[in-house]
């Protein structure tokens, strides 16, 4: 295996220095290292380095819409953004509601070795709500699953829930919710208020998140397990999680790239590009959830990655998909509203990109700081840079980035998965 030593880069959190990686570890950080003969040099002045990030929230839909992303093109994606680890949301064709499935996407990633991928499985068969599906086979499987989840749509079935809850406690696993009240969205195409009377869209209430949440740390805090909830999008929503945590309960919450920048005004436009599932909310929402995010509510940003193809998109608001990519975009959109704003530093990102998620996500060799011994799992990040967001430039299958016609600022130039290189110079190394 190749020895890299990567040279002058601004440890996250700590000083500048040099870092040698040698068999899928990092063997030393200082300065005038021991280093192999053969190593390679990657000078990283101006760059800041990051624990490879972790995203709990990616669509990476194999099986079954390789039309729209596969293992391979979405862990590419990831890996370009500057991610080692994705959690595959489980609402694919056929659902991963099975030890089977899981094991086929975990080891669909470990082939396609640009990031680690972790299955989540889904809570009921087929998620179609009914019947509780076979939790402790997926976790027992060699995919070792730890979060379900039937995202896309909500276990709004409360009883369901509390078995779920209950199931999962035996071996400490989690339940993922997709917050969102069935009966209080049907047909609801975006966010509920005055916009979406003028657009003439069927408007979708921030109650039906709250509710759920509100009912959901209830339900959890009776059975004692594990709750965390999808994509928060409502300033309500971080009361209720805040409220929570002041009173010792539960519960973990993730908050989106595009709910930390987009709001619902870009639905004016009618373009399908910005219909995503929960929908773009007002201002106050978004400062409310940036300020959750700062103080710890929101204890992390998960990018809720959901590549769909052009014909899926390309047509009438109501008829569109609901979801946008988001992998290759994450940490500069996270750098705009949150570090650029002064609510979060570089620490803080690594904390709530990385850490917590895998924390959360209960795997190992990732999520680590960055320090002698640790598994080479990190991103090279040139804070300094401004890029234009270009749609045909993108190495996921889709084009549906929200952000596009946006100068955002960092890039990552480097990402390494176990020691070995998965981008240089901000391009995929196969
Ligand atoms: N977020 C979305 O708008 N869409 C997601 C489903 C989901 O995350 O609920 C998808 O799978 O496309
Ligand atoms: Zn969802
Ligand atoms: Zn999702």
């Amino acid at each position: 295996m190749t020895a890299y030593l990567i040279t002058g880069v601004k440890i996250v959190g700590g000083e500048v220095a040099d870092i040698l990686l040698n068999d899928g570890e990092i063997v030393a950080i200082g300065n005038n290292l021991d280093v192999p003969q053969d190593a390679e040099h990657i000078d990283a002045q101006g760059l800041i380095a990051l624990p490879g990030l972790v995203d709990l929230h990616t669509h990476l839909r194999e099986p079954g819409r390789e039309d729209a992303e596969t293992v391979l093109t979405g862990t590419r994606a990831a890996a370009v953004g500057g991610f080692t680890a994705v959690f595959a949301m489980a609402n694919t064709d056929p659902v991963a509601d099975t030890a089977g499935v899981v094991e086929q996407v975990w080891r669909l990633g470990r082939e396609a070795g640009y990031a680690d991928v972790f299955p989540i499985g889904a809570v009921t068969v087929g998620r179609q709500g009914t019947q509780l599906a076979e939790l402790g086979a997926m976790a027992d499987s060699a995919a070792r699953v730890r979060v379900f989840s039937d995202d896309g749509d909500c276990v709004w079935d409360a009883a369901l829930m509390r078995r779920a809850l209950e199931y999962v406690k035996a071996f400490g696993g989690t339940i993922a919710q997709h917050a969102q009240e069935p009966r209080l969205t049907k047909g609801a195409q975006m966010n509920e208020g005055a916009l979406s009377g003028v657009l003439g869209l069927t408007g979708w209430p921030s109650v039906a998140e709250e509710s759920i949440i509100a009912r959901d740390i209830l339900l959890n805090a009776h059975v004692g397990s594990k709750l965390h909830i999808c994509h928060l999008s409502t300033k309500g929503s971080v009361e209720i999680v805040r409220a929570a945590k002041k009173r010792g309960l539960e519960v973990t919450a993730e908050v989106t790239p595009h709910h930390l920048l987009l709001t619902e005004d870009l639905a004016a436009s009618y373009n399908p590009v910005y219909k995503v599932n929960p929908p773009l909310r007002t201002k106050a929402d978004v400062e409310a959830v940036r300020e959750g995010l700062a103080d710890g509510t929101i204890d992390i940003v998960a990018t809720d990655h959901a590549p769909h193809p052009v014909e899926d998109k390309d047509c009438e608001w109501s008829a569109a998909a609901f979801g946008m990519t988001g992998l290759e975009t994450a940490l500069s959109v996270v750098q705009h509203a949150m570090i650029d704003t002064q609510l979060l530093t570089w620490a803080d990102l690594a904390d709530r990109m990385s850490y917590r998620p895998a924390a959360i996500g209960q795997i190992s060799d990732h999520g680590q700081p960055l320090e002698a011994g640790a598994a080479a799992n990190l991103t090279l990040v040139d804070p300094a840079a401004q890029r234009a967001v270009v749609p045909a430039e993108s190495t996921s299958l889709s084009r549906n980035t929200p952000f596009e016609g946006m100068t955002l600022p960092g890039r990552v130039v480097a990402t390494f998965l176990r020691g070995t290189p998965t981008v240089l110079d901000g391009k995929p190394t196969k």
